[in-house]
């Protein structure tokens, strides 16, 4: 039996297949992308270099000698690689358990191809088990966690829970933001949620990602890696 962390190992290093020559690589954040890093470093001599999605991810990168470019000066971005919190079978996601939703956002905005790795218990029917991460700018938090209970339906109470880092601390994301942990939605249709939630004045975004989903989900299983398209 193999363990997450096998599985996850597995995605990550599927992953580097799909990297081509001389390209700029955007890279994710999180546990399964450190992993994806960890490879990445194998073959840097073939890559120009990384465009990163947080703090986090820059110093892994900088650490195992990958250089790091700025995304404003980047171009063409090919392929994006990153981890999911949940994946369903259109590979919908919901993202931001580490708290960089946002900038995962926008690296894969840009991207031609969204490559998602990830171990087989992320693969989900319905979106909505784990809490959906909002961004969102400090003063607006009870005003968008009210607006974020009015999705709640009669016996599904939706219920938003400000992240704290550790004791009394918020959580502050690399943008300076806080995130809601959204419980209890049970997402059917992610693409249209996920554009009502960033209408609400004072989201920076939320962790669905229908909208840009993934092009390819490499899946770590027990019983070997399967890509899914
Ligand atoms: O903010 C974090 C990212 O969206 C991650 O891709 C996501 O949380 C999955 O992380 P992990 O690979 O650690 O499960």
């Amino acid at each position: 039996m193999l363990t997450q962390d096998q599985m996850k190992l597995a995605a990550a290093t599927k992953a580097l297949e799909f990297i081509p020559d001389d390209a700029v690589i955007g890279v994710g954040t999180g546990s399964t992308v450190n992993l994806f890093i960890e490879q990445l470093a194998t073959i840097k001599h073939r890559v120009q270099g990384a465009v990163s999605s947080s703090e986090a991810t820059t110093a892994r990168l900088k650490a195992l000698g990958i250089p790091v470019l700025d995304l404003a000066v980047v171009d063409d971005l090919p392929v994006y690689v990153d981890g999911a919190d949940e994946v369903n079978h259109y590979l919908h996601m919901i993202k931001g358990g580490g708290g960089a939703l946002t900038r995962e956002k926008i690296v894969a905005a840009v991207a031609k191809e969204f490559i998602c790795i990830a171990d087989e218990t992320k693969y989900v029917t319905v979106l909505g088990e784990f809490p959906l991460p909002v961004e969102v700018v400090p003063m607006a938090r009870s005003y968008v966690a009210r607006q974020m209970e009015r999705l709640s339906k009669p016996g599904i109470r939706v219920h938003p829970e400000l992240r704290m880092a550790s004791g009394d601390k918020v959580f502050q994301t690399d943008n300076g933001n806080y995130i809601l942990d959204v419980h209890g939605l049970n997402i059917a249709e992610p693409v249209s949620l996920e554009t009502y939630i960033n209408q609400i004045a004072g989201v920076v975004t939320n962790g669905l990602f229908a909208q840009r989903r993934a092009d390819v989900l490499i899946l770590g299983t027990q019983h070997g890696v399967e890509v899914k398209r």
